[in-house]
């Protein structure tokens, strides 16, 4: 019989399902050696934020097939290494998005009206009724920075409240924004105008540290910061600094750097901040829900069937995996390529399957497309079973097409995104069955294999330009690995790529615009 290892606190419910299949270990508040000395037993991990598993924990882990988050974030697990030990992550996305979602609302209340301050001092015996004026929510305007699933309830609540709402979420389409009743502003502007603002975003190296000094700076004096997302979005030094000076009127926190939060000069402020254990998933429902949902998960892994969602592995029979994975890569890459030409903020998305490609089994091939396409937002949390959902709850449409005739390849595939960039193409198509190469942008005919860093620029097929643009590449210090031209006619409109070596430096893009001939320039990251 297999072996579950069961971490952090989970519901009976959870441990229930996991016992017809298995024999249960629940073993909580291990220190991360005693966890290293037991892991070589176990078949299965299941945990919660506390345990902390690392690259030498999975590596003991030698029985291991799969790990269960019973909630949402993986930060605290090495999502890299357990997949390539071909160890399955599990989570369970929605099963505590109300909970998290009401935690912030309470603690934006709680703020407001100085309950925890209020409570404690009845509590002590005073009746003070002066040192508790609060403030009222109506009318004011929350800004929103993540509009995903628990920033979407946040917000519909909210606006039942009677609250203008902005958001920040740079791959949230307008359409999407507006049907939850949000104006989607860029991020400086939200922090000069929210009275309160929420946070909802995963943890990435682009979001630590994303609240900081210079953006509470930006904040009104009688705006108020939550976050009950992830701890180290928000610095907190930087936070206390400007609490205590009274730069801004108040935060509550519910995530931290560190946790458990130790030695603090959060601690030591008055009413004006609020702190919570990491309580934002601790409800009786939202604990059934993820304990179910991720025991599933891993009584299925372990009789051998596949996980709903799993965030490190596709959710595909390995037959099909087998004969589509080079054009599984291709759709990827031209989906993270016609992202971020597009700007990100996509609501369309054409994808047409060409040639050999145009049957009904390349449909994983859309699904790889939205993978790519979603990578930016969602990082390695966006995976080939939850791309198409993640997609529609973001309001992008997805239009496929299928076209037989079989271009300059025998397959190939063409995507076609709008975003706040506007409308972009690209075609890509297998060089040998195996090589990647990008055969179209924009309606511009080019042959280059895609690289890690690009550069595209729109200019008119002239004498000198491309002279001129590697002079400027030059001066900026970014070596050119290969370039390649693309036109429909001579002296007309063309599209150049170029391979770099490196990401560009701040501030090129806007000198290569100036060069003449040169319409746009966009960069990328593969
Ligand atoms: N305090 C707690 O106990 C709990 C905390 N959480 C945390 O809440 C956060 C949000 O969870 P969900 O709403 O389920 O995730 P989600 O994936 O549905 O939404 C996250 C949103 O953030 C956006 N985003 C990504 N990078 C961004 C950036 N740099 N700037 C602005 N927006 C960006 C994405 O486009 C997405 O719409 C996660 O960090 C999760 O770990 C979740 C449950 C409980
Ligand atoms: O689901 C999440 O991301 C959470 O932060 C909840 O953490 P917890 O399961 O309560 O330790």
């Amino acid at each position: 019989m297999s072996k579950v290892l069961v971490s952090d606190p989970i519901d009976q419910a959870g441990i229930d399902i996991l016992s017809q299949v298995a024999t249960v270990d629940v073993k909580t508040g291990l220190k991360p050696a005693e966890l290293k000395e037991i892991i070589g037993e176990y078949d299965a991990l299941m945990i919660r934020s506390g345990t902390r598993v690392t690259q030498e924990i999975i590596e003991a882990g030698t029985q291991l097939k799969i790990i269960g988050r019973a909630g949402v974030g993986v930060d605290n697990v090495d999502v890299p290494t357990a997949t390539r030990r071909g160890i399955v992550v599990v989570n369970s996305p929605e099963g505590n998005t109300i909970a998290a979602a009401e935690h912030a609302l309470a603690m934006m209340l709680a703020l407001s009206r100085h309950i925890p301050d209020a409570n404690a001092s009845v509590k002590r015996g005073a009746w003070d009724r002066n040192s508790f004026i609060g403030a009222e929510v109506y009318k004011k305007t929350l800004g929103i920075v993540g509009l995903g699933k628990i920033g979407s309830h946040v917000a519909a609540v909210a606006k039942a409240m009677g609250m203008k709402l902005l958001a920040y979420d740079p791959f949230i389409s307008n359409e999407r924004a507006e049907q939850i009743g949000c104006q989607l502003v860029e991020m400086d502007l939200l922090f000069q105008q929210a009275d309160y603002i929420t946070l909802h975003i995963p943890k990435t190296p682009e979001t630590t540290h994303l609240i900081n000094a210079v953006t509470l700076a930006k904040m009104k004096p009688t705006a108020r910061i939550i976050n009950c997302a992830r701890g180290g979005i928000i610095e907190e030094t930087a936070l206390a600094a400007a609490v205590k000076a009274g730069k801004i009127a108040g935060a509550a926190l519910d995530v931290f750097e560190s946790e458990p939060l130790g030695e603090s000069d959060l601690r030591s402020l008055g009413k004006e901040i609020i702190l919570t254990p990491h309580l934002g998933a601790s409800t009786t429902e939202a604990q059934v829900n993820v304990a179910i949902d991720v025991a599933e998960q891993i009584r299925d892994v372990l009789l051998g069937l596949p996980a709903r969602s799993a965030v490190n592995i596709p959710g595909l029979g390995p037959d099909v995996l087998e004969e589509l994975k080079p054009y599984m890569q291709l759709a990827e890459t031209l989906g993270n390529l016609v992202g971020q030409l597009a700007g990100g903020r996509v609501e369309l998305l054409n994808v047409r399957l060409q040639g050999e490609l145009a049957t009904n089994k390349s449909q994983p091939l859309v699904v790889a497309s939205l993978k790519g396409l979603l990578y930016q937002a969602l990082r390695e949390r966006v995976n080939y079973v939850n791309a198409s959902i993640e997609a529609k709850e973001r309001g992008i449409r997805v239009i496929e097409t299928r076209d037989a005739s079989a271009r300059d390849y025998a397959g190939s595939l063409h995507l076609e995104a709008t975003g706040s960039l506007g409308t972009h193409s690209v075609t890509g198509a297998l060089l040998g069955d195996k090589e990647i190469h990008l055969t179209d942008v924009d309606g511009f005919p080019i042959n280059v294999p895609p690289s890690k860093y690009m550069l595209f620029t729109l200019h008119r097929d002239m004498p000198g330009i491309i002279g001129k643009l590697g002079s400027l590449l030059g001066s900026f210090n970014v070596n050119i690995a290969s370039m390649q031209v693309g036109r429909k006619i001579v002296r007309g409109d063309a599209v150049m790529a170029l391979s770099i070596d490196d990401p560009l430096p701040d501030g090129i893009l806007a000198e290569i615009t100036k060069v003449p001939g040169i319409r746009d320039a966009f960069t990328v990251t593969l």
